[in-house]
Formats: C-alpha cells, sequence, structure tokens
C-alpha cells in the first residue's frame, strides 16, 4: 500500500483539523510540527519512507509560520542527497481572510517541493463561484494550486466551515489517487 505523510504545523488548532480532513481521505500518517518547529520521534523516517509527502501550514503574516520554515530549513539535510527527489508533494494553507495572502504560502510549500525534485499534485477541484455558490459548497475557497480553506479570526476550530473540510477530505481522496495510481 502507498505511504502518504502529511507534515504540518497549527499554532491555534485550525489548520490541525484541516490536517485531520485530508488524512482522513488519503489514509495518511499525520507528523505534527511542534511549537518549537521539530518534528516528533521518526518522523523524518516517516517522510524518507512515503511516497507522497503532503506539506500543511496556517499562513502567518504571508507565509507559512516560521515553525513551518524551521523544518523547510531543516529538510535542506534531505535536499543534499535529494533524498525526495520524484516523491509527490501537495500542500494546504488556513487563513482567517478569504484572500488573506494564502497565495503566497502556497507558492511557498511548492518551491520548497521543487526544490526537493518532487512532483506536484494540483487541488483538481472545480471552483464554487457563482452566485447561488453557498459558503460550504466545495472550493468554495476556489483555489488550484493546492487546498486553501478560511476560518474568520474569532472563529474556533470546532467552528470552521463544514464544506471547507470536505474539500479536505477530498482532496487527501485525489492525492491517494494519484499515489496509487502512480505506484501501480
Ligand atoms: C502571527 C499571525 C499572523 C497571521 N497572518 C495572517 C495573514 O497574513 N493572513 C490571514 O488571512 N490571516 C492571518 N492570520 C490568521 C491565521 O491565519 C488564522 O487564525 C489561522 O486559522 C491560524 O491557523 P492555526 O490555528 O492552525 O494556527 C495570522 C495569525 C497569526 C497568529
Amino acid at each position: 500500500m502507498s505511504k502518504i505523510a502529511i507534515v504540518f504545523h497549527s499554532g491555534y488548532g485550525h489548520t490541525q483539523r484541516v490536517a485531520q480532513a485530508v488524512a482522513d481521505g488519503a489514509s495518511a500518517e499525520l507528523i505534527a510540527i511542534d511549537a518549537d518547529g521539530n518534528l516528533p520521534e521518526g518522523g523524518w523516517e516517516t517522510l524518507a519512507a512515503a511516497d507522497a509527502i503532503v506539506f500543511g501550514s496556517p499562513t502567518y503574516m504571508g507565509g507559512p509560520s516560521w515553525q513551518f520554515k524551521k523544518f523547510a530549513d531543516a529538510s535542506s539535510k534531505v535536499w543534499f542527497t535529494q533524498g525526495w527527489k520524484d516523491k509527490l508533494f501537495a500542500g494546504f494553507t488556513n487563513s482567517a481572510s478569504m484572500t488573506g495572502d494564502k497565495g503566497m504560502t502556497m507558492a511557498s510549500l511548492w518551491t520548497l517541493a521543487m526544490q526537493h525534485s518532487g512532483l506536484w499534485i494540483s487541488q483538481g477541484l472545480m471552483p464554487a463561484n457563482t452566485k447561488a455558490s453557498a459558503r460550504d459548497a466545495i472550493n468554495y475557497v476556489g483555489s488550484y494550486g493546492g487546498l486553501m480553506t478560511q476560518s474568520p479570526s474569532d472563529a474556533s476550530p470546532a467552528e470552521m466551515s463544514k464544506g471547507d473540510l470536505e474539500t479536505a477530505r477530498v482532496f487527501g481522496e485525489r492525492i491517494a489517487a494519484v499515489t496509487t495510481s502512480r505506484a501501480a
């Protein structure tokens, strides 16, 4: 069976909920970057063994959190030997504003995957952008390059959009399908 690992940081639990939804769809293993920017025991080994690596970070000040960036910088050790070359990659980010410069975070996650000579999986969903579209529609945020979700600045993780979480689960299913078909 294909192995998918989701390595993510979440300061206040919102990105964690998105990560869980992606993991549910992808049957993936979660690796949480802690408040000091470090991986748990065995995290690097799990990433080395994965067929697909999914990056997740909240958008803070128009980019990934510093904890995610610390992980990204630490991955330079793997980069030296191109240890993740030709793996599949995907990414997601959550932020408070509907745009909020999430695209900058996604570009950063994509660039990290490219530096590791990876292959990027897009979101693969049409946007819900008609007058009739409800906030809880699939891909209401309307991203293509990866998964973007939005939670108001005063909303708890429990109050996140059901549609965004379902979008995350469906994105996970796509990552699993692409990973499995590649292995076949
Ligand atoms: C330091 C900091 C910077 C932030 N910068 C942005 C931003 O640039 N754009 C935005 O839309 N939201 C921004 N936010 C809001 C967070 O993206 C939002 O609260 C998100 O849900 C946090 O995810 P988390 O609970 O996984 O940490 C920022 C929050 C913090 C704490």
